[in-house]
């Protein structure tokens, strides 16, 4: 398969990386949000890096120009339809991402790859009842996108084995080590993630150490290039906490996955870390 055009739907902290990442191998990016503000701050964010790039004489001003030129920014979902793949990046709801591909089922060509970047949910559930489940992947980037090496390229229930490797080898041209996962809560990465959030919050709530302490001891101690509270704010929190909930869910309410009242009232104040400019940090000062 010969790919082209990549779709990415969301521009938010990973869409909009997700797109760098495409454009910067020559693909053509259809990048769609719902919201026009995040479009143009994805934009900003896009010029940003490249213009670093150029500073760092690591590609010309031509290449720069030529790069955002393949991004095309988009907000109708029908504009689609002549992506090869196209890669979901809406936020961490399983209603939400159920809609999208059901509306990308109809609208793209039966072989056109259909991937999800969900930290943690199910695969299969997100693909079921839908035509051509067979197409239907994670395809799992981690924060930030442009930076770290690893994608899971997850195999759900009904995804073909050619479908997985069309996704494998996608991962590797994009420059990305990918390694393949069966569809369980979390994956590898963020099943074995939520102990260093939840063992933290638990610790912060118990009033044994405080933000800075925990996340400077995580750091000195444990060798952590981020503790777990600056690496919430990064991620944002409302995304954590949708993982967290997620995977305790498909666990059957397993107790060592039971997310955090403290996370939970952060989330509902919209102190949703760096992107809202507050969360275990304030970002404005
Ligand atoms: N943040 C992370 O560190 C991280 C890491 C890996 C994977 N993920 C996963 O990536 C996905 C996106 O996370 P994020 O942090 O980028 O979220 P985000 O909130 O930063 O961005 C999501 C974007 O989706 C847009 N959106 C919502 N509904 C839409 C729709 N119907 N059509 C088009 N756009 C729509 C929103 O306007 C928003 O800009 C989630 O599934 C998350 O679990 C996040």
């Amino acid at each position: 398969m010969s790919i082209k055009t990549v779709g990415v739907i969301g521009a938010g902290t990973m869409g909009a990386g997700i797109a760098l990442v495409c454009a910067r191998k020559g693909h053509q990016v259809m990048l769609l949000d719902a919201n026009q503000a995040v479009l143009d701050k994805a934009l900003v964010y896009l010029e940003s890096i490249l213009t670093k790039d150029v500073e760092k004489n690591k590609i010309s001003e031509q290449e720069m120009t030529e790069t955002l030129e393949l991004v095309h920014l988009v907000s109708e979902i029908e504009q689609l339809a002549d992506c090869d793949i196209v890669i979901e990046a809406v936020p961490e709801r399983l209603d939400l991402k159920k809609s999208i591909f059901s509306q990308l089922s109809v609208i793209c060509r039966e072989d056109a790859l259909l991937l999800t970047n969900t930290s943690s949910i199910s695969i299969t559930e997100i693909a079921g009842g839908l035509s051509h489940p067979e197409r239907i992947l994670g395809f799992h980037f981690f924060n930030p996108a442009p930076v770290m090496p690893l994608v899971e390229v997850i195999r759900g229930k009904k995804s073909s084995e050619e479908n997985v490797e069309v996704a494998y080898r996608f991962a590797q041209e994009l420059g990305k080590v990918p390694v393949l996962v069966t569809d369980t809560p979390g994956f590898i990465v963020n099943r074995i993630a939520r102990p260093y959030y939840n063992e933290a919050l638990r610790v912060l709530g118990d009033h044994v150490a405080g933000v800075e302490q925990i996340d400077r001891i995580m750091k000195l101690a444990g060798g952590f290039k981020m503790g777990p509270f600056e690496l919430q704010d990064m991620i944002g929190i409302d995304i954590n906490f949708a993982t967290t909930k997620s995977i305790y869910t498909d666990f059957f309410h397993e107790g060592r996955f039971k997310p955090s009242r403290i996370q939970q009232q952060m989330v509902q104040s919209g102190s949703l870390g760096r992107k809202t400019g507050e969360g275990f940090y304030d970002y404005n000062k």
